[in-house]
């Protein structure tokens, strides 16, 4: 099977979870990228029962509109049932490396939110120890070379990401080099660097369910 079809199979299983659990009428966050794409698309088919959704970007609040799927604003909202993301990397603890698509502050504000986060994701992203695909980290711009040295003494090497502005109007350094043995910790250690607006370990708030597509099918594990 290719990647795109894995994706396409977790994308299947993941509406098929949302029909089973997210009560009629209650509100859906939506997460970013190509896996949360074909995901957008399959929700298309049970948008009826969806009260709503939260979008985690700009792109996938655009691709939602096009299925005629209502998009909220999360101020207006008080509670998300479930939330659906891909993630760059996950690890045994259920912790994620994401942001790959820069979206990483809004997909960690759904998070927050969200009761259930169901990570979707093809066997290629489950790993032993995360920091193989570099840490992405969202900086206010006139904060981006002290961030980055900031980030050099714990041992990474940022490097900006060329031509990218966040929907929040900030720029993302990807910090190479990393080896993530404890992502609680420096998920929270990154995020007291004056001038970070977030960084894209989910380890505080991990996945609550990992949808695993491998080419013998679909597994489900809980945290
Ligand atoms: O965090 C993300 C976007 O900010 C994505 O979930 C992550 O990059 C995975 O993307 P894809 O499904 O395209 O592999």
């Amino acid at each position: 099977m290719t990647q795109d079809e894995l994706k396409q199979a977790v994308a299947r299983a993941a509406r098929d979870y949302v029909a089973d659990r997210l009560p009629v009428g209650a509100i859906l966050g939506v997460g970013t990228g190509s896996t949360a794409n074909f995901f957008i698309d399959e929700i298309a088919a049970i948008k009826d029962r969806i009260g709503g959704t939260i979008a985690s970007s700009e792109a996938t609040a655009k691709r939602l509109e096009g299925h005629g799927i209502r998009v909220l604003d999360l101020n207006g909202i008080d509670a998300i049932g479930i939330y659906v993301d891909g993630a760059d990397e996950i690890d045994a603890s259920m912790a994620m490396v994401k942001g790959g698509g820069g979206a990483l502050t809004r997909e960690k504000i759904v998070a927050a939110v969200a009761k259930t986060f169901v990570c979707i994701c093809d066997a290629s992203k489950r790993v032993p120890v995360m920091g193989r695909f570099p840490l992405p980290v969202e900086v206010i711009p006139m904060a981006s070379a002290y961030v980055s040295r900031e980030l050099e003494k714990l041992g990474g090497k940022p490097k900006l990401r060329e031509g990218m502005v966040t929907d929040n109007g900030n720029l993302i350094l990807d910090v190479h080099g990393l080896s993530i043995t404890d992502p609680v910790g420096l998920e929270a250690h990154i995020n007291q660097i004056v001038g970070v607006v977030t960084n894209g370990l989910f380890a505080q708030r991990g996945a609550d369910v990992l949808l695993l597509a491998a080419a013998d099918g679909v597994q489900t594990y809980t945290r």
